[in-house]
């Protein structure tokens, strides 16, 4: 479904040049959940904005279901495609309601547009009582939740997911992270699931990456719950956690 090819990208600053991403190869399949970890600065985020067309590569391809992703195309990429951000309260308009926040991705929707955001509410289990509330009336969880929503109205066929559970307590947490599996398993959604969190990581995904310095370090497929990593670094980084995992 996705496939990223040999992607790399420099940042100028100061008279330096910094590759953020370098070589980097990675796919997600159809209902795949997919994790990409890796220490601060690696280039998670950067690889994401890359993918999402916001912004350009210096080397390598993207391509989704096999067709090739560029800035001119990435309008109809963004029906099949939404990336959601770690600071869910920024990027909720505070002078609109739920209900209007709701209704400004479905623009171009032909039909009911206030009936298909009641039936969704559902899913990610809000009810109509908050549709009149602003952004502010809403707690970190509720607003992640909106957030999402409004994410998956346009129902993608893949969802990366940038951060989106670090401000929330452990409780929510895993409440947004099981609501994430449950649409993965009803709608076959694919999910990016990019996070610090390795324990969050490891309970959601079928399969991690973990990126190092700008590039792709290490892979390992979920294997009867348990993962295996080879390169040194994603050794240390995961044996530290091994005791401390989010349970199933
Ligand atoms: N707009 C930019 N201009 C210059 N350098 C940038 C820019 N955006 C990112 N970088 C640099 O690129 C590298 C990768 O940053 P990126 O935000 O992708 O890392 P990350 O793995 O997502 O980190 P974190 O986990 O802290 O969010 C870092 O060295 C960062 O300083």
């Amino acid at each position: 479904m996705l496939e990223v090819s040999n992607v790399s990208k420099s940042y100028f600053s100061g008279n330096q040049t910094r590759k953020a991403l370098n070589g980097i190869d990675m796919t997600v399949s159809k209902g795949e959940v997919v994790g990409l970890v890796g220490e601060s600065g690696s280039g998670k985020s950067t690889l994401s904005r890359v993918v999402m067309q916001l912004e350009s590569a210096d080397d390598g391809s993207i391509a989704f279901n096999g067709q090739l992703v560029t800035r001119k195309n990435r309008k109809s990429f963004y029906q099949a495609s939404q990336l959601i951000f770690q600071n869910a309260s920024a990027a909720l308009n505070p002078s609109w309601t739920v209900r209007e926040i709701l209704l400004e991705p479905l623009r171009t929707m032909k039909g009911d547009r206030e009936a298909h955001i009641r039936r969704m509410l559902g899913r990610v289990k809000l009810s109509e009582t908050y549709l009149h509330r602003y952004p502010s009336e809403l707690s970190g969880g509720e607003q992640q939740r909106v957030n999402l929503l409004r994410s998956l109205l346009v129902e993608p066929d893949l969802l990366i997911c940038d951060e989106i559970v670090s401000n929330l307590d452990r409780l929510i947490q895993r409440e947004i992270i099981d609501l994430l599996l449950e649409l993965n398993r009803e709608m076959g959604m694919s999910i990016l699931f990019i996070a610090h969190d390795l324990p969050a990581v490891m309970y959601a995904c079928d399969r991690i990456y973990v990126m190092k310095d700008g590039r792709m370090v290490d892979e390992s497929v979920k294997k009867d719950g348990v993962f295996h990593f080879s390169h040194t670094y994603a050794k240390r980084l995961f044996d530290s956690v091994l005791g401390n995992r989010m349970k199933e």
